[in-house]
C-alpha cells in the first residue's frame, strides 16, 4: 500500500451539512481545504434524511388533501402511488450518487478524499483511502462533522433480520403492504404516516409513554390520537421483546402479542460517529456522547466540530448555522456574535406539521425558571375551524422577565405558523408587545393570540 501527504489550511472530515458549507466557503476565500468523507459527500440530510423525506411527505399530503375534497367538494377517487414520489427521489439524490455535492466543491478548488478518515494528532488526518494511507496536514485546523449512524436496539433476535432504517425506506419505489416501525421519535412518524396514506398497514411501537417525546406531551399525545383516527395502530410504553423473520414476514412480540407485519424499520435514535476518530490523539474523550464546543465551534488544538456530534441539536439548520460560524473564526472575524441556542426551531413534518421553537415546559422548569403557560386549540380558531383542523399552540414564558421563551405550533403548515414564535423567542419580545399585534384574521397564527392571552401576562 502506497502513502501520500499533503499540506493543506483546513481539512474537513466528514462532510455533512455544516462540513459541505465550511469547505466551500473556505475555499472561495482562498484556503486550501481538503475534504474527507467514507460514504456519500454531503452527509444523511441530501440522501436519506430530510430531502428524500420531506419529497415522500409532500406526495402523502397531497393525497390526504384529495381524500379530504370527498367531504368538502364532490367526489374524488384517489389511487395512490409511490411512483412518483420515488422517482423525485431519485431525481433528488441523483439515484445516490454525489457528484452535486462533490463534483461542485472539486469545481471550487476543495480537494475531496474517500475514504475513512482519522485525527492523528492536533491538525493532523490519516484517511484510509482506496489507494493507500493518505495523511493531511491542516495549517489551520480540522473541522470535524463526522454526524450519526441509526442506533440498532439490543432486542433478541433483531440484529441479523433484513429490517429498515431510514437509509433503505427512502429508496423504494413501492410502498410495503405492510410496516411496523420501533421508534415514535420524528423519523417513526413522519414515515409511519406518509406511507399509511400510500396505503401501507402501519403499526408504531414506542417504548416510551408517548410519541415525539422530546417535544411537549400535549403535542405527542395529540399526534397519537390524529394517527390512531387515520387509522395507524400507534402503541405507545410498548415493550418489544423479540423479533423474529421468518423469510417473508416479521413477528414482533409486543406486550405478550405478535404482531406481523412485512417490512420492519427501526427508527429508534441516532449514535454519534465518534468512536474510531481518533479523538483520544487530540485529548478529547472517544467515548463521549458529543464532542464539546466553545461559543466559536472550537473543540480543541487545531479542531472545531459541527452537526449532530455537538449535542446542540440534530437538525441541517444547526449543522449549518455552525459550519458559518467556523467560517467566520478560520477567516479571522473578531466581533461575533457567536453561538446563541436560545431559539432552536424544529419542525416534524407531519400532517399536522409540530413546530417548536426553544424551551419546552419541563426544560423550562428544570432551569429553574418562573414558568407560566399559555395553550390554545387550534380547532377552535376561525382558521382550524374551516379547515376541520386539529392543533395547538402553546407557549412557555418566563413571568419574571415577561417573555417567550418557548413554543409549540402544532398546525396545518405549523412549521411555518412557528416563525412568528420564532423570532419573539430569538428577539426577546414581550408578551406583553406581541399581544398589542395585529393578527390577519382567518389565520392559523391568530391562534398564537389566543395562547399569549392565556399566559395572563
Ligand atoms: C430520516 C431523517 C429525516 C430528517 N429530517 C430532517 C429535517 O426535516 N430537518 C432537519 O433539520 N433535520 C432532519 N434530519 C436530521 C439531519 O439529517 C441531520 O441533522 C443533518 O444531516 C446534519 O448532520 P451532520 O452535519 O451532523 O452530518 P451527517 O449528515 O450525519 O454527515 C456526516 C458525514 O460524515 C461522514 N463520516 C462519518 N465518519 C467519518 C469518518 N471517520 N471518515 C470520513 N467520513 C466520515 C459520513 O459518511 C457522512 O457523510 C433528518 C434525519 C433523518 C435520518
Ligand atoms: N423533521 C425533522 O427535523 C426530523 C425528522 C426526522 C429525524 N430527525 C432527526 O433525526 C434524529 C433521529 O430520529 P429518530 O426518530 O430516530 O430519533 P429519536 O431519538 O428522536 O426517537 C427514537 C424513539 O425510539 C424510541 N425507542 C428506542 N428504543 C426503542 C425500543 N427498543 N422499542 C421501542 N421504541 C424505542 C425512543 O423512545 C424514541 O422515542 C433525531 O435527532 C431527529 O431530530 C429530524
Amino acid at each position: 500500500m502506497s502513502s501520500t501527504h499533503r499540506v493543506v489550511d483546513v481539512v474537513v472530515l466528514g462532510v455533512g451539512s455544516g462540513g459541505e458549507h465550511v469547505a466551500r466557503k473556505l475555499a472561495a476565500a482562498g484556503l486550501r481545504v481538503a475534504a474527507v468523507d467514507s460514504r456519500l459527500v454531503g452527509g444523511e440530510c441530501p440522501f436519506y434524511g430530510c430531502t428524500p423525506s420531506k419529497l415522500l411527505i409532500r406526495a402523502a399530503d397531497a393525497l390526504a388533501e384529495a381524500r379530504r375534497a370527498d367531504d368538502l367538494g364532490g367526489r374524488v377517487e384517489v389511487r395512490a402511488s409511490l411512483g412518483p414520489a420515488a422517482q423525485r427521489i431519485r431525481e433528488a439524490t441523483h439515484d445516490w450518487h454525489d457528484d452535486d455535492h462533490a463534483g461542485t466543491l472539486e469545481e471550487a478548488g476543495v480537494r475531496v478524499v474517500r475514504g475513512h478518515g482519522r485525527l492523528a494528532g492536533p491538525g493532523v488526518v490519516e484517511v484510509d483511502t482506496p489507494g493507500g494511507l493518505s495523511r493531511l496536514t491542516a495549517t489551520r485546523g480540522v473541522v470535524l462533522n463526522t454526524g450519526t449512524e441509526p442506533t440498532v436496539p439490543d432486542v433478541e433476535g433483531l440484529a441479523g433480520t433484513p429490517y429498515w432504517t431510514n437509509r433503505e425506506v427512502l429508496t423504494v419505489s413501492e410502498a410495503p403492504a405492510s410496516l411496523a416501525l420501533v421508534g415514535g421519535g420524528p423519523i417513526g412518524v413522519e414515515i409511519a404516516q406518509a406511507l399509511h396514506r400510500f396505503g401501507t398497514e402501519v403499526t408504531i411501537v414506542e417504548a416510551g409513554p408517548r410519541l415525539l417525546g422530546s417535544e411537549e406531551p400535549e403535542a405527542g399525545d395529540l399526534l397519537a390520537q390524529v394517527l390512531r383516527e387515520e387509522g395507524v395502530d400507534v402503541r405507545t410504553g410498548a415493550d418489544l421483546t423479540r423479533v423474529e423473520h421468518d423469510g417473508e414476514r416479521f413477528h414482533l412480540h409486543v406486550d405478550g402479542e405478535q404482531v406481523v407485519v412485512e417490512r420492519l424499520l427501526v427508527a429508534a435514535g441516532r449514535a454519534e460517529n465518534l468512536g474510531d476518530v481518533g479523538l483520544d490523539t487530540v485529548g478529547l474523550d472517544p467515548a463521549a456522547d458529543h464532542v464539546e464546543v466553545d461559543e466559536r465551534m472550537r473543540a480543541g488544538e487545531r479542531l472545531w466540530a459541527v452537526g449532530d456530534i455537538t449535542g446542540k441539536g440534530p437538525w441541517t439548520h444547526v449543522s449549518l448555522y455552525q459550519g458559518e460560524l467556523v467560517v467566520r473564526d478560520v477567516l479571522g472575524d473578531d466581533e461575533g456574535p457567536w453561538a446563541d441556542y436560545r431559539a432552536v426551531s424544529r419542525v416534524t413534518f407531519t400532517d399536522p406539521e409540530v413546530g417548536a421553537v426553544g424551551l419546552t415546559e419541563a426544560q423550562a422548569r428544570e432551569q429553574g425558571i418562573d414558568v407560566v403557560v399559555g395553550t390554545a386549540d387550534l380547532a377552535r380558531g376561525p382558521r382550524g375551524w374551516i379547515h376541520q383542523a386539529q392543533g395547538l399552540v402553546k407557549v412557555v414564558a418566563d413571568r419574571e422577565r415577561g417573555v417567550v421563551v418557548g413554543a409549540t405550533t402544532m398546525a396545518p403548515y405549523g412549521g411555518e405558523v412557528l416563525g412568528l414564535l420564532s423570532t419573539a423567542v430569538h428577539a426577546q419580545v414581550p408578551v406583553a408587545v406581541l399581544r398589542t399585534m395585529h393578527f390577519a384574521y382567518p389565520t392559523f397564527h391568530r391562534t398564537i393570540e389566543v395562547a399569549l392571552k392565556e399566559t395572563g401576562l
